[in-house]
């Protein structure tokens, strides 16, 4: 077999044109640099074949965007963002993403203080096997134009929001969203650097042709930005009545800050429908509208997948809700180093450690459970109903599981 080396891909405009080919793409009139802002030129990285290849493109490409990501206990922690990855038709399944990946856990294990990777999939059934677990699910909300939302406990602090309706392309927009979305990140949401925020706010003409701009609708207390809704319209009319809808990727912000943004949103003139991407399993905006059936559709999909990288600093970085004693013998065949047996001890102040042991193990599982595990969303007495995670203990699974769960299910978090 053909040996596959990856490393940092030195040539921009090869990396960006396999992106074309890979997404079936057309070519953006925007400068190289432009089109790859957020991703660091050292957190792009290929595969090359020892084999002749097409020398235009890398057969095999990936990049990191630094992330960090809100964990239990109130902590932002560093987290790496893996995206931009891609594989050439030509040379797809012999194992170039494999390789790409082992090599993206070595970089993660030697970069200090970073313990966990974090993905949107394109597909779900990709990242499973390379110890990725599913760790929030995503449940956009659409609702209609006049929408009533109850929320008595919050109406004054809402009623004391102003908003504040800006295009993308104000100056200091992204500095603005991102000091925001530092400032309030959701439990089990990720956070871009300062760069990702000025990438959400490029305004690339093949991307607008026909649509609006984005804009941000701040929301303001005190003379201050307390949060911001992230959105476009777009124009149409049916039977001579405005029908216009609204498309909202991005709400941050306290819950009477998004009761005060989603009001206005289900306000704005000529648009009769609300796209909320930003839906949550325990979102109170389901509450407040009364229920799923309250609102034009609401839908689930996966949203974050976390894999731990460094498991027993991934594991020490978190808050813990409840004391556990546990061992684990983990399986991960892609980072060698997490596999074995692990002795997880929670105190009460919600400290944990996670150290080396020739005890007998509690538990036997694969990496990817403790990753679905480690915002508080996937439930490991769940996994061991399903067959997924193996008791040799019984009671080990729900001990470490309440250690592990959240009061509220994890956020879902922006695409990157
Ligand atoms: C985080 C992100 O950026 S998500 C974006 C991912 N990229 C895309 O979806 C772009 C289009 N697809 C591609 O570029 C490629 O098909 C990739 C990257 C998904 C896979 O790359 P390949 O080099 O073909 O994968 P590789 O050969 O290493 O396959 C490893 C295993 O994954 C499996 N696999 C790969 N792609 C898929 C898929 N889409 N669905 C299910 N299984 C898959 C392979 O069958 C193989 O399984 P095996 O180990 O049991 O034999």
């Amino acid at each position: 077999m053909t040996d596959i080396r990856v490393g940092v891909a030195a040539d921009a405009e090869r990396f960006l044109r396999t992106d074309t080919v890979v997404w079936f793409q057309e070519e953006l009139s925007a400068p190289v640099e432009t089109q790859l802002l957020g991703v660091p030129a050292d957190q792009r990285f290929a595969a090359e074949l020892d084999a002749p290849t097409d020398p235009t493109t890398y057969p095999g490409i990936y990049g990191v965007y630094p992330l960090e990501l809100a964990v239990p206990g109130d902590r932002l922690v560093p987290c790496a963002g893996l995206t931009w990855v891609g594989v050439h038709p030509d040379h797809r399944r012999r194992g170039v993403l494999s390789a790409m990946l082992r090599h993206h856990f070595e970089q993660v294990r030697d970069t200090p203080g970073t313990a966990v990777s974090a993905l949107h999939a394109s597909e779900p059934a990709i990242y499973g096997r390379y110890g990725y677990g599913l760790a929030s699910l995503e449940l956009p909300i659409t609702l209609s134009r006049g929408t009533t939302l109850t929320a008595p406990g919050l109406d004054e602090a809402a009623g004391a929001i102003t908003t504040q309706l800006v295009s993308v392309r104000d100056a200091g927009t992204p500095e603005r969203m991102h000091a925001c979305h530092r400032a309030v990140a959701d439990m089990g949401s990720v956070v871009g650097a300062a760069s990702y925020y000025e990438r959400l706010c490029l305004s690339v003409p093949e991307w607008l042709r026909d649509k609006e701009p984005w804009r941000v609708l701040f929301a303001r207390r005190d003379g201050r930005d307390v949060g911001f809704a992230m959105l476009r319209r777009d124009q149409k009319w049916e039977d001579a009545r405005p029908s216009g809808s609204m498309d909202v990727p991005l709400l941050v912000g306290d819950p009477a800050t998004r009761l005060a943004l989603v009001r206005r949103l289900v306000d704005f003139d000529l648009v009769s429908s609300v796209r909320l991407r930003t839906g949550y399993a325990e979102d109170p905006v389901l509450t407040w509208v009364g229920g799923p059936r309250s609102t034009s559709t609401v839908s689930t999909y996966d949203c974050l997948w976390i894999r731990l990288v460094d498991l027993p600093a991934a594991l020490a970085a978190r808050a813990w809700s409840a004391p556990c004693d546990v061992v684990v013998e983990v399986v991960d065949t892609y980072a060698p180093w997490n596999a074995g047996r692990w002795r997880i001890r929670a105190d009460a102040s919600g400290a944990a450690t996670a150290e080396r042991t020739d005890a007998d193990a509690d538990l036997l599982l694969p990496v990817e459970a403790l990753g679905a595990a480690y915002v508080g969303g996937g439930n490991l007495v769940g996994r061991v109903r399903a067959g997924l995670v193996t008791e040799a203990r019984p009671g080990a699974a729900a001990e470490l599981w309440r250690a592990m769960r959240t009061d509220v299910a994890p956020a879902a978090s922006m695409m990157f």
